[in-house]
């Protein structure tokens, strides 16, 4: 009879010290409402109804008073053996935010599921699917969808007038190799750890093209697995995006649609 793995004591860090530029509201992206309540209380709930953490850990803006003290409310709401809420100040990039949260983890974390707020309305079963895949033995997991665009490399145009000239196409990507990546991204503690302390070796233009975390690991040479993302799981970084995720909620299909 094959034995269940063990299961990870795991952390869920929950960056949302971003100030949305993309997005243009004026405030922090984690505090515009979506709902009736601002963006981070979903990411949040959904974390917690995942069952996935036995801490939450969220990186806030720093002097983002309204936050916090939402974040204080709801730790007042969890019943007892709900997992530990913990707030941190978020840094000047998503990756300085993530290493504010491994800096606050309490001892005994064993792994790590690092989650966008702006993820907001990922499914239940995408947390479970990237634990799964930690307490069967990767070191490193990653949730994703395919791509449905053709995409295609581009030369970058430079001089006075490069604005205005059309770009020229260099090539066209493998669409079957594609994949669009997504969060909760899932590590063992001691992973994750080295591939940020790398990451302190990086210049500022090498930094700057990180965009998520499993790139840091790659970069060690450590395999990162793939689990099978959700398009619920959309990054709300655009206007578009917004009006889409109210349309989750509130449309015809309303809360019912969950794509798992
Ligand atoms: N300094 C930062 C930058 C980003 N994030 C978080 O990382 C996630 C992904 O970032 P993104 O969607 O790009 O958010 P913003 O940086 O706020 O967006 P923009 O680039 O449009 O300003 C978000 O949940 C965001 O809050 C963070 O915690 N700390
Ligand atoms: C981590 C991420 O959500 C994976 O798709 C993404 O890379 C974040 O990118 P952003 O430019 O910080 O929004």
């Amino acid at each position: 009879m094959s034995e269940t793995p063990t299961r990870p004591v795991t952390a869920v860090i929950l960056v949302a010290a971003g100030s949305g530029q993309r997005l243009g509201y004026g405030i922090p992206k984690a505090a515009v409402p979506l709902g009736g309540e601002p963006i981070l209380m979903h990411a949040l709930r959904g974390i917690v109804a995942s069952g996935t953490g036995s801490q939450v850990c969220i990186a806030l803006p720093p002097g983002e008073d309204t936050l916090r003290r939402l974040c204080e409310d709801f730790r007042q709401e969890l019943a007892d053996g709900g997992p530990l809420l913990s707030i941190v100040d978020g840094g000047a990039t998503r990756a300085e935010s993530v290493r504010a949260g491994l800096a606050a983890l309490m001892d005994g974390i064993e792994a790590v599921l690092v989650h966008d707020a702006a993820r907001a309305l990922t499914p239940e079963s995408v947390f479970h699917r990237v634990t799964d895949a930690l307490a069967a033995g990767a070191a490193a997991v990653i949730p994703a969808v395919a791509v449905v665009d053709t995409v295609k490399t581009v030369a970058a145009t430079t001089g006075k007038d490069a604005h205005l000239a059309p770009e020229v196409v260099t090539g066209t990507a493998p669409r079957e190799e594609l994949r669009a990546v997504q969060t909760p991204q899932g590590f063992h503690l001691d992973t994750l750890l080295k591939a940020h302390e790398a990451a302190r070796g990086l210049d500022q233009d090498e930094s700057a093209a990180v965009t998520d975390d499993a790139m840091l690991v790659e970069m060690l040479g450590i395999p990162v697995h793939v689990v099978r993302g959700s398009t619920q799981s959309l990054k709300i970084t655009t206007p578009l995006d917004l009006i889409l995720a109210e349309g989750l909620l509130e449309g015809p299909l309303g809360a019912r649609w969950v794509e798992g």
